[in-house]
């Protein structure tokens, strides 16, 4: 069993338990009671000259365990805004990277930017419950879905106005992102079937995503350096999660991180 899969194995326990805490119907109710999703497309294209930063609120992953206690989610959330991030991300899976839907709630309540709830998408509910929080954004990995539950979740996410980060790490999963339509693409350096990290694949499938779609380079950034070399490989957006929450000063480091220039590359994709 892969460690992605042995991950969604606990996702799926712990759905389980909220389904039965909080009916499908309740929920439903509670995400169309909601002020409309924020526009996280507009945000993420930014001014199409500098990189936008998606600043995530992490504790703990399965590959480095504890990264930092974050004991106030809505303060770090509120720096990362200060620095100038574009989204905030939120971790809301327990098990391995000790988020929770009580983290999402304070976030939202501290930011005006758009927020994506980070977890691993396997059911309706998952995006409903998002909406539900007030996430504008989900996260989709294709690694883990069929390309029937990938269309269908995309199309839920639309029908409720929020948008997904869709995460590949391949080639064949970065045309399946392609096929569906998805606007904004990720490619998740570290490969969550193993946990092992390989910078080198961004510039590989960077090239491959469509030109109308938003190009996100996720994880593994240890400083500047990394950042101004996923934005001279074509990334329009990083999403940084470690090196913010470990760092002395993540309101300084999204700065910085936000005011590299992006590149236009020749030769991507027309759709
Ligand atoms: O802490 P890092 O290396 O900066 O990575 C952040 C983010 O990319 C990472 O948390 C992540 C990317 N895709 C995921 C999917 C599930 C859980 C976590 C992730």
């Amino acid at each position: 069993m892969s460690v992605l899969d042995d991950i969604i194995s606990g996702v799926r326990e712990d759905l389980s338990v909220r389904t039965a805490e909080a009916p499908l119907a309740q929920v439903r109710a509670r995400a169309l009671d909601r002020a409309p999703a924020a526009d996280a497309l507009g945000a993420l294209r930014g001014d199409g000259r500098t990189l936008s930063v998606i600043a995530e609120v992490k504790r703990s992953s399965p590959s480095k365990g504890a990264l930092a206690a974050i004991a106030d989610p809505a303060a770090l959330a509120a720096r990362y805004e200060a620095g100038g991030a574009a989204v905030v991300s939120v971790l809301t899976e327990q098990r391995r990277f000790h988020g929770s839907l009580a983290d999402l709630d304070a976030v939202r309540t501290s930011v005006d930017i758009p927020v994506l709830r980070k977890d691993f998408t396997v059911e309706d509910y998952q995006i409903w419950e998002a909406r539900a929080h007030g996430a504008d954004l989900v996260l989709l990995i294709v690694a883990a879905l069929s390309d029937a539950q990938l269309e269908h979740f995309l199309g839920r996410t639309h029908e409720l106005g929020m948008n997904a980060l869709v995460e590949t790490h391949t080639a064949e999963e970065v045309e399946r992102a392609a096929a569906v339509g998805s606007r904004i693409i990720g490619v998740n350096v570290r490969n969550l079937k193993t946990l092992d990290i390989d910078r080198a694949v961004f510039a590989d499938l960077a090239r491959r995503i469509p030109q109308d779609a938003v190009t996100v380079a996720e994880s593994g950034v240890r400083g500047i350096g990394d950042v101004e070399e996923f934005a001279a490989q074509g990334a329009r957006a990083v999403l940084v999660g470690e090196a913010l929450v470990r760092g002395e000063d993540p309101e300084a480091a999204v700065a910085q991180f936000r005011a590299v220039p992006v590149r236009d590359l020749p030769g991507l994709q027309q759709r």
